[in-house]
């Protein structure tokens, strides 16, 4: 990447796009909108079991003009889902405040493990034991969303539980690949610790992106 492309993406004008599809939002509180998505390269939190890897490396995603970006989500939906990746790799303040300037709604999916930047009506917080949130999303998360790997992931989900806002909805999502072996942990839980819910992967049962 040459220098002045790279200062522009420094900046936020210019993002590493990975792709961009119109889908059903599949999983937490809005789970069954409409939405589009905005899927921006880089990422190195590193989680074993991620399920788009193919999005870490962000010099593989073309640098994008952000009002592009911008153009293109708003000939699609009033609802903008902007993912990774971990977007906060990324200064968000110019993609949000021009989606914001198009009338459109910003919905972020974060791990929460960098600066918080952008203007966000929704923030879907999934922390990491590898990489911690920041204090700042964690008082600004709408949903936490802890994905369930394992049993000690439960332990995690309630540590993480104490640092949100009282009325952030509590998710636990079964990891893709052990959801056998966790979805019965998971219904037990939530029956008996009833402030949590259960998030699927819905996209993943309709064969949709
Ligand atoms: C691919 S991540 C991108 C956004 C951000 N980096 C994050 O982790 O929140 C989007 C969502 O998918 C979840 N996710 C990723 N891989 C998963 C898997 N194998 N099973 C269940 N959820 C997964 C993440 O926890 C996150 O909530
Ligand atoms: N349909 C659909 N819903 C999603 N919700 C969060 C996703 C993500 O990868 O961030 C995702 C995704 O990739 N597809
Ligand atoms: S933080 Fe998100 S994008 Fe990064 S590795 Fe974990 S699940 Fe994948
Ligand atoms: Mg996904």
């Amino acid at each position: 990447m040459n220098m002045e492309i790279k200062e522009l993406v420094d900046k936020g004008e210019m993002l590493p796009l990975m792709e961009e599809f119109y889908t059903i939002q599949g999983e937490g509180f809005y789970k069954g909108t409409a939405a589009y998505f905005i899927r921006i390269g880089g990422c190195d939190v590193g989680c074993h079991w991620c399920d788009v890897k193919e999005s870490w490396n962000a010099d593989l995603h073309p640098p994008t003009e952000t009002s592009k970006i911008v153009e293109n989500a708003k000939k699609n939906s009033d609802t903008i889902v902007v993912t990774g990746g971990e977007p906060l790799t990324w200064d968000m303040t110019i993609l949000t405040s021009k989606l914001k300037e198009s009338g459109l709604k910003t919905h972020i999916e974060t791990s929460g493990a960098y600066k918080l930047t952008g203007i966000w009506d929704w923030i879907c917080l999934s922390p990491k034991k590898m990489k911690l949130p920041t204090d700042e999303v964690c008082k600004n998360a709408d949903e936490l969303k802890i994905i369930v790997y394992n049993k000690d992931d439960l332990r995690f989900a309630e540590e993480q539980a104490a640092k949100v806002n009282e009325d952030c909805i509590l998710y636990l999502q079964p990891e893709w690949s052990k959801r056998d072996k966790v979805v019965p942990l998971i219904v037990d839980y939530v029956m008996q610790n009833p402030k949590w819910k259960v998030s699927l992967q819905t996209h993943k049962y309709l064969n949709i992106p």
